[in-house]
């Protein structure tokens, strides 16, 4: 088993997707996982997939105290966890930053020996469900985890809260409160809000036009599938930070109506030009994988038949080849049993990939 930084135990309260995620991911690495839910159901399904055990008793003196569960009761449990806990760090792993540290330094139950043991954190990975049941060990491997150290937050609390964001495999990125919650608002709460706005959308649409959907609308909408209570709370707590990025947004859309309102008008193509320009410009700067620079990968689509089997024959062959595949993606054409097989490679290893698979009897879409 791998060797972890972390001592442990680590006691997890709130084992929703983050919270079992995180024990799923450390009990993987041998450290013991301690787990307790205001639901039974949550941290008895999240102990039925291996994410620790259930706490049955407060007698354990546990290294770490993560807080998994909504924004709006962290501050509580955080204040809660110190008090029970006196020798261990707490961390919390709440979307929004600044307005849990305020809280927890205004908890009159709290003084500086207890506040000096909390260290904000946020890891960036997750998913559009929610619940133990969707957990996944792997969720934060290459993925970033803020560490948002707090002035009086002493250095050794610090180690132990980068150690496990180190121990579950995520890149390490520090900084502030004001500066986490600023850049979240623009990376990530600000796309749920377009996201959620372009499926409300859809409501009222024909079901002979949702029959067309492909996936531009799939790729800009699988997010608006996300948890409504958690997102009430991550928008409102971070509104502030929120709201510039919406007023920019505003500018765009009614600098884009009023251009498509006179689109014969000279200058009207050059500014529709621009506008994809710009998002072409914006999405090239999405870093790649582990956060290295943005890297275009060759894409390689392969037609296979809709039968059992077909996929796993694929993945072989390509790795009997010695090719990475950088990213994997299926289709299944409507009506037809086919499938679209989209296989992600560094593109110096395109024209090999379809070499290979081309003599091999794979019917490759050029
Ligand atoms: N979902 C994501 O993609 C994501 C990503 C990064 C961080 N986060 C943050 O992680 C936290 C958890 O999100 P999630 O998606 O795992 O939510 P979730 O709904 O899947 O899980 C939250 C869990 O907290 C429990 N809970 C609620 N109140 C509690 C209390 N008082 N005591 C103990 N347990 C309590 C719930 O019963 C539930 O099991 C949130 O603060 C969220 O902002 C979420
Ligand atoms: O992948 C997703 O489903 C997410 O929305 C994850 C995501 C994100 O925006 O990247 C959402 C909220 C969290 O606070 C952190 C991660």
């Amino acid at each position: 088993m791998a060797t972890s930084h972390l001592a442990g135990p680590v006691l997890v309260i709130g084992t929703g997707l983050l919270g079992t995620s995180i024990g799923l991911g450390l009990r993987a690495k041998g450290v013991g996982v301690y787990l307790q839910d205001i639901s039974p159901t949550a941290q008895g399904v999240a102990q039925d997939i291996g994410a620790g055990v259930v706490l049955e008793h407060a007698k354990i003196a546990p290294e770490l105290v993560v807080i998994g569960a909504p924004p709006d009761v962290t501050a509580a449990l955080v204040g809660d966890a110190l008090l029970a806990y006196p020798n261990a760090t707490v961390v919390d792993i709440a979307s929004v930053k600044g307005s849990i540290l305020d809280a927890v330094l205004a908890d009159p139950r709290l003084g500086p020996a207890e506040t000096s043991r909390y260290v904000g954190t946020h890891p960036m990975a997750g998913r559009e469900k929610s619940g133990p049941a969707a957990a996944r060990g792997e969720l934060f491997t290459a993925m970033p985890w803020v560490i948002c150290a707090h002035e009086q937050a002493a250095a050794e609390r610090v180690k132990v809260a980068e150690s496990l964001a180190i121990d579950l495999g995520a890149t390490m990125h520090r900084m502030s409160v004001k500066e986490h919650d600023e850049s979240v608002a623009l990376i990530s709460h600000f796309p749920q809000a377009a996201s959620s706005m372009i499926a409300s959308r859809l409501l009222n649409a024909e079901g002979h036009q949702l029959a067309l959907a492909g996936n531009g609308l799939r790729d800009t909408t699988r997010i608006a599938a996300s948890d409504e209570k958690l997102w009430i709370q991550i928008f409102s707590h971070n509104a502030k930070a929120l709201v510039p990025i919406l007023e920019g947004m505003k500018e765009d859309l009614d600098r884009l109506i009023n251009t498509l309102q006179h689109p014969g008008e000279p200058g009207a193509l050059l500014d529709l030009s621009q506008l994809m320009t710009e998002g072409n410009a914006g999405k090239a700067r999405i870093p790649g994988k582990h956060g290295a620079p943005p890297q275009a990968f060759a894409l390689v689509t392969v037609v296979i038949d809709d039968k059992p089997g077909q996929i796993a024959a694929l993945l072989t062959q390509i790795g009997q080849a010695g090719i990475n595949i950088e990213d994997l993606r299926m289709d299944h054409s409507a009506g037809h049993q086919v499938g679209m097989v989209d296989v992600s490679v560094v593109p110096g290893r395109r024209d090999e990939l379809i070499n290979v698979l081309t003599f091999n009897g794979w019917k490759v879409a050029q």
